[in-house]
């Protein structure tokens, strides 16, 4: 049977990608999935603290205590020399005065971008509670001693993968990666002290934190953290209403942002 125009045009959908079930399966299972449709906890940013550290304590915690899955898993943004945006996942090793921990190898795709580019983004997302964590600013790499000793601090299976190394980089086949890890984990198991030259501990300092809590009725409340000396996207300055704190407690100005 010869196919007419008007048949080559019903195998596409409107946006002229090819109609196949896989992809109506996937549509399906797409669109019948939920979110915020459960109860979510409500958030008064009026009793949220001066300083974004103490909330984000406290909300990893609630976190934690809803059975959130894996809550110490983050997507680190970050971008390459010409400015294209790039992203992956990634565990946070702390959250303190300095600011958010994390450690990776320095030669590896993101170790590169950050010695171009110093500068990164955050996200979090806590669905059993429905809120969302996002944290920007400048990134500095330690010490090779204190990234050391952030390695050592944690498990023999984290120092054998940091000492295969080679991150990012193309792999030419499996075997060559089990040879690789079988001699880590050996090394690993041997040398407790072992160490991995390219792994780096860093650190993001915040210059923004904005914590989102996701609402049933789509009334989401978004209270953003900002140092006070920080120059924010266009626009930033015309959310602001009745509830922004603007007295810059502790060199922080919070603002509540439109959903
Ligand atoms: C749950 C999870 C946790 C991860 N934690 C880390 C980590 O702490 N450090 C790291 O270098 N890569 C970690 N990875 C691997 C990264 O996502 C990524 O594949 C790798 O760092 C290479 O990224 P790059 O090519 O952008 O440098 C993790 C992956 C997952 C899924």
């Amino acid at each position: 049977m010869t196919r007419t125009n008007d048949d080559a045009r019903d195998a596409r959908d409107p946006g002229g990608v090819p109609r196949s079930d896989d992809q109506e399966t996937f549509r399906a299972l797409l669109r019948a999935q939920r979110v915020w449709d459960t109860a979510l906890p409500a958030f008064d940013p009026a009793s949220a603290p001066a300083d974004p550290l103490p909330l984000f304590h406290r909300w990893f915690a609630e976190a934690v205590a809803a059975g959130q899955p894996e809550p110490h898993t983050m997507t680190l943004a970050t971008a390459d020399e010409t400015g294209r945006p790039d992203v992956r996942t990634l565990m946070l090793h702390d959250a303190d005065a300095r600011g958010w921990h994390f450690a990776s190898h320095a030669t590896s795709r993101k170790g590169r971008q950050l010695a171009v580019r110093p500068e990164a983004a955050l996200g979090f997302y806590w669905a059993a509670r429905g809120r969302a964590v996002r944290v920007r600013g400048p990134v500095r790499a330690a010490s090779a001693e204190a990234s050391g000793a952030d390695l050592r601090a944690r498990s023999t299976g984290a120092l054998a993968a940091a000492l295969v190394g080679r991150q990012s980089e193309v792999l030419d086949s499996a075997a060559d990666l089990a040879r690789a890890s079988e001699a880590a984990w050996e090394r690993a198991r041997r040398e407790p002290d072992a160490e991995a030259a390219s792994w780096t501990a860093y650190v993001l300092a915040p210059a923004e934190v904005e914590f989102f809590q996701g609402d049933e009725r789509r009334r989401h409340v978004r209270l953003r953290y900002r140092r006070a000396d920080t120059d924010t996207s266009a626009g930033a300055r015309t959310d602001t209403g009745a509830d922004t704190d603007t007295s810059a407690a502790d060199g922080w100005v919070r603002e509540l942002l439109w959903p």
